[in-house]
C-alpha cells in the first residue's frame, strides 16, 4: 500500500510533565553560571530569563516535560532542540529544532500547548499535543509479512574487543576522535547514571576510574554529574594516564583520590558506604584477565563487593562499556566482578555480553551510539538473532495458501530406543509451519507412531538392523556424497530434509532411500543444509552454569575462553553447511563466515526430544522456502523463545521437549 492511500495513523494525546526544585538550578548556576546555562538554554531564552532563577527553573522542567511528550528522554533530544519563548501577549510557545524538530515530525505532533507554574522553590511545567498513533495492526496487517528489506534495520551485531577496535578506528578515519569518542561515551554514561537515579541532586556518585580510556569515560562522566548538580568523587586506584582530564574535575573541586594514598582502603569504603552510585570505569576491552586480587583495582572490587553485600541501602552500580572481570570475547567471569545494575556499552554490545555465564553478569545492556560509520559496521561477522528480525523474516503466510504453498518435509528415523525422536521432529516441522510432515519409519515402529500424530502421513522404509553406525555413514558418504542431515544426539535421531521444492540435484544414493513408497518424491540435497553439534562435541570445555541468584558467577578462566570455537564453529566451512552450535546461546554459523547468536539462555530446553524438535522446526521453516541460514536462525530464536515465555508458568524445569513444539505458535505470532 503507498503513502497516499494509507489510512490516516489514530491519534492520540502526547503528554509531559516535570517539576523541580529551584534552588537545584541556583546551584548549578552559583558553580558554574554561564557554562550551564549556554549548555541549557538559547541565545534568546537566555535574554529573556535575565538570570531570573524561577524563569530558568521553569524552563528547565518544560523542557524535561516537552522530551517526555516527544517520548524521547534526555538522550534523544539535546535541551536547546526545546526553546521556551513568550509570544507578545506573554502566553509560552515551545519550538523546536535539531532532533526535537525531527521527532516531532516523525510521530506527526500538532499543538504542542505548555502551561507552567512555579512556588517558592517548586518549578512545574505540564504540555500536552495531539500524536499519531503507531500503525494500526489489522488482522490482514498482522498476518503481512513486511518487505524483507528496504527499510529494514540493520541486525544488531557483536563485537570481540579486536573489532571494536577496528570500528573505533574507522571512526577515526572518518574524521571523529578518541577524545571526541570519549567525550560521546563519558556523555552518555553521565545521562544514563543520571536516568537510572532519577534525580541528582544531593546524590553522591563514586566513579572508580582506571588507569586506562575506561577510566577516561568515566572521568568525562564526573565532569557531567558533578556539573547537573551530583554529589561526586572519583577514586583512582592506579592513578590516571590523562592529566588534563584530572585537571578538568580538580578545577571544579571534585575530590580525587588516588589508590596510594588510600593504603587501608578506609577512604574508599566510607565513600562507598555513602554512595548512591558507584561507576565502575575501572576496566572496558582492554582489560587483562584474570585480576589480581591483591592489586589495587582488585582491592576497590572486593569493597565494593562488601558494600554491596553488607549495606541495607547498596549503591546502584553502572558499568562503563563492560563490568569490570568480564572477559569481552568468551563471557568468562572473574571472581572479582561486581555485577552492575546496568552496562552501558559503546558503539556495539561485545560478544561476552551474550555468553554464559557473561550474559548473568552485566545487568541491563544500553547500547550507545558514539558515531561509529555504518559501512564499518558491514565488516562484523556475528550478529545477535532479535525478534524484530524473526517477525521480519518469518516465511509468509498468504491467506489463500493451500497445504502445498507451505513445503513438505521427511522426518527419517528407525531406532526403536529413540523412537520419540521423529515425532517430535514432525510435531515441531508441522507446528512451525509445514503443510505436510512424512515419518518414514521402520515398518515395526511406525504402526506404533501413526496414533501419535495423526496428521503426519507415513512411508515405509528398510529395518534398523540398516540404521548404518557412523564410520559406515562415513564409508557411504564417501562414495555417495555427505549424508542428509541428522540431529547430533541420537544415533538414530530423525532427520529432517530438504523440501522437494529446494533447490539442489537429488543425492546420488541417500542412506535410507525416502521416497521409495511416498506418493510425491521428495529430494535431499547433495550437501546437508545444515547440522547441529553440540559445544561438547567441539573443541574447548563448556562453560559453568550461570546463576541468577545476583552472585557473581564462579569463576571460569578467562585463558580457557567458555566455548573457544563457538564464535567461529569450525567445520562449517569443512563441511559446507550451516553448522547449529547447540546450547545456552546457541551459535548459527554460514559456510561464508556470517553468524548469528541467540540471546537466549535457559535450562527449561535441557530436556531430552528439545535438539529434536528443533530440528523439526528448523526443517518446517525450511520447507516454507526459507533458506539454510534464515530457517535455522528462526528455529533457533523460537525455539528458545517458547522457554524464555514458558519461564512464569514452569520455572526452571519442567516444560518437556513436546510443550516446546506446541507452544510455538504462541511466540511466532508474537
Ligand atoms: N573502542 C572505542 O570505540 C571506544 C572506547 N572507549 C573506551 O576505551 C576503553 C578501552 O580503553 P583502553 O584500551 O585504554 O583499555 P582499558 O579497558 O581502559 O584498560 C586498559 C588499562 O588497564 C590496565 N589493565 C588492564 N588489565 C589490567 C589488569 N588485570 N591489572 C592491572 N592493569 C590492567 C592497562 O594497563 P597496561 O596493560 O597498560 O599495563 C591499561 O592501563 C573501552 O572499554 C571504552 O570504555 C571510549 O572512550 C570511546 C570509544
Ligand atoms: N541452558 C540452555 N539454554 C538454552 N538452550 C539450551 C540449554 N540447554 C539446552 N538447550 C537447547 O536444547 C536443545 C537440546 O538439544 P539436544 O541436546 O540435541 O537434545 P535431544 O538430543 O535430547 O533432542 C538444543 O536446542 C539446545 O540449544
Ligand atoms: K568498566
Ligand atoms: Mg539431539
Amino acid at each position: 500500500m503507498s503513502d497516499d492511500t494509507a489510512p490516516p495513523r489514530p491519534r492520540k494525546f502526547a503528554h509531559g510533565i516535570d517539576v523541580i526544585e529551584t534552588h537545584r538550578i541556583a546551584d548549578v548556576i552559583r558553580r558554574h553560571g554561564d557554562r550551564f546555562l549556554n549548555r541549557v538554554y538559547t541565545p534568546d531564552e537566555i535574554a529573556h530569563c535575565r538570570g531570573r532563577i524561577p524563569e530558568l527553573a521553569v524552563r528547565f522542567a518544560a523542557k524535561e516535560a516537552v522530551m517526555k511528550a516527544l517520548g524521547t528522554g534526555i538522550r534523544g533530544v539535546g535541551w536547546k532542540d526545546i526553546e521556551i519563548l513568550p509570544n507578545r501577549r506573554g502566553k509560552p510557545l515551545v519550538f523546536l529544532y535539531g532532533r526535537g524538530a525531527k521527532r516531532a515530525e516523525e510521530i506527526e505532533l500538532r499543538g504542542l500547548e505548555i502551561s507552567m507554574t512555579h512556588l517558592a522553590d517548586l518549578a512545574m511545567a505540564s504540555v500536552v499535543g495531539e500524536r499519531a498513533s503507531p500503525r494500526p495492526k489489522t488482522p490482514a496487517a498482522r498476518r503481512q509479512r513486511p518487505p524483507p528489506h528496504p527499510g529494514e534495520r540493520p541486525p544488531m551485531k557483536l563485537v570481540t574487543a579486536a573489532e571494536m577496535r577496528q570500528l573505533e578506528a574507522a571512526a577515526i578515519a572518518a574524521g571523529s576522535s578518541e577524545a571526541q569518542l570519549m567525550e560521546e561515551a563519558g556523555l552518555a554514561v553521565a545521562q544514563e547514571s543520571w536516568m537510572l537515579l532519577g534525580t541528582l541532586e544531593g546524590r553522591r556518585i563514586l566513579v572508580l576510574a582506571g588507569p586506562g580510556n575506561n577510566g577516561g569515560d568515566g572521568l568525562v562522566a564526573a565532569r557531567h554529574l558533578y556539573d547537573w548538580g551530583a554529589e561526586v568523587a572519583v577514586y583512582l586506584p592506579a592513578g590516571h594516564r590523562d592529566e588534563s582530564r584530572c585537571d578538568e574535575l580538580r578545577a571544579r573541586e571534585v575530590p580525587l583520590l588516588m589508590g596510594e594514598d588510600d593504603p587501608d582502603g578506609a577512604q574508599l569504603r566510607a565513600r562507598l558506604e555513602a554512595a548512591d552510585l558507584v561507576i565502575d570505569a575501572l576496566f572496558g576491552i582492554g582489560q587483562r584477565l584474570p585480576l589480581d586480587p591483591a592489586s589495587p583495582v582488585g582491592r576497590a572490587l572486593a569493597a565494593l563487593s562488601a558494600v554491596r553485600a553488607g549495606s541495607y541501602q547498596p549503591p546502584k552500580v553502572v558499568a562503563v562499556d563492560l563490568p569490570t572481570g568480564l572477559d569481552s570475547d568468551s563471557g568468562a567471569v572473574d571472581p572479582l566482578l561486581v555485577v552492575p545494575d546496568m552496562t552501558v556499552t559503546f558503539g556495539l554490545p561485545k560478544v561476552g555480553m551474550y555468553q554464559a555465564p557473561g550474559s548473568d553478569a552485566v545487568g541491563r545492556v544500553q547500547v550507545i551510539d558514539i558515531g561509529i560509520p555504518k559501512e564499518a559496521l558491514n565488516a562484523v561477522a556475528l550478529e545477535l538473532i532479535t525478534s524484530r528480525w524473526v517477525r521480519q523474516h518469518l516465511p509468509a503466510r498468504p491467506a489463500d495458501a493451500n497445504k502445498g504453498t507451505f513445503g513438505r518435509v521427511l522426518v527419517v528415523g528407525g531406532s526403536s530406543r529413540y523412537r520419540g525422536a521423529v515425532l517430535l521432529a514432525a510435531r515441531g516441522a508441522y507446528r512451525a509451519g509445514a503443510g505436510l510432515v512424512t515419518i518414514a519409519a521402520a515398518e515395526d515402529l511406525a504402526a506404533g507412531l501413526a496414533p501419535a500424530l495423526p496428521e503426519a502421513t507415513g512411508c515405509r522404509c528398510p529395518p534398523p538392523r540398516e540404521a548404518p553406525s557412523p564410520p559406515r555413514l562415513r564409508r557411504r558418504s564417501a562414495r555417495s556424497g555427505p549424508p542428509p542431515v541428522r540431529p547430533s544426539s541420537a544415533p538414530a535421531s530423525p532427520s529432517p530434509m530438504t523440501p522437494a521444492r529446494s533447490p539442489g540435484p537429488p543425492s546420488p544414493i541417500p542412506p535410507i532411500a525416502p521416497a521409495a513408497s511416498s506418493s510425491t518424491p521428495m529430494r535431499s540435497t547433495p550437501s546437508p543444509p545444515w547440522t547441529t553439534p553440540r559445544p561438547g562435541s567441539t573443541r574447548g570445555p563448556s562453560s559453568p552454569p550461570p546463576r541468577r541468584d545476583g552472585a557473581a558467577p564462579p569463576h571460569h578462566h578467562p585463558r580457557s575462553p567458555a566455548r573457544p570455537s563457538r564464535r567461529r564453529p569450525h567445520g562449517r566451512r569443512a563441511l559446507g553447511c550451516v553448522v547449529v552450535l547447540k546450547g545456552a546461546h546457541t551459535v548459527v554459523a554460514e559456510p561464508g563466515g556470517a553468524a548469528a547468536l541467540c540471546p537466549f539462555a535457559n535450562p527449561l530446553l535441557a530436556t531430552a526430544g528439545s535438539g529434536d524438535v528443533l530440528a523439526g522446526i528448523i526443517a518446517g521453516y525450511l520447507a516454507q522456502g526459507a533458506d539454510p541460514f534464515t530457517a535455522a536462525r528462526l528455529g533457533v530464536y523460537l525455539h528458545a523463545a517458547v522457554a524464555e515465555a514458558a519461564e512464569p508458568e514452569f520455572g526452571r524445569a519442567g516444560l518437556l521437549a513436546g510443550d516446546i513444539a506446541d507452544r510455538l505458535p504462541v511466540s511466532s505470532g508474537t
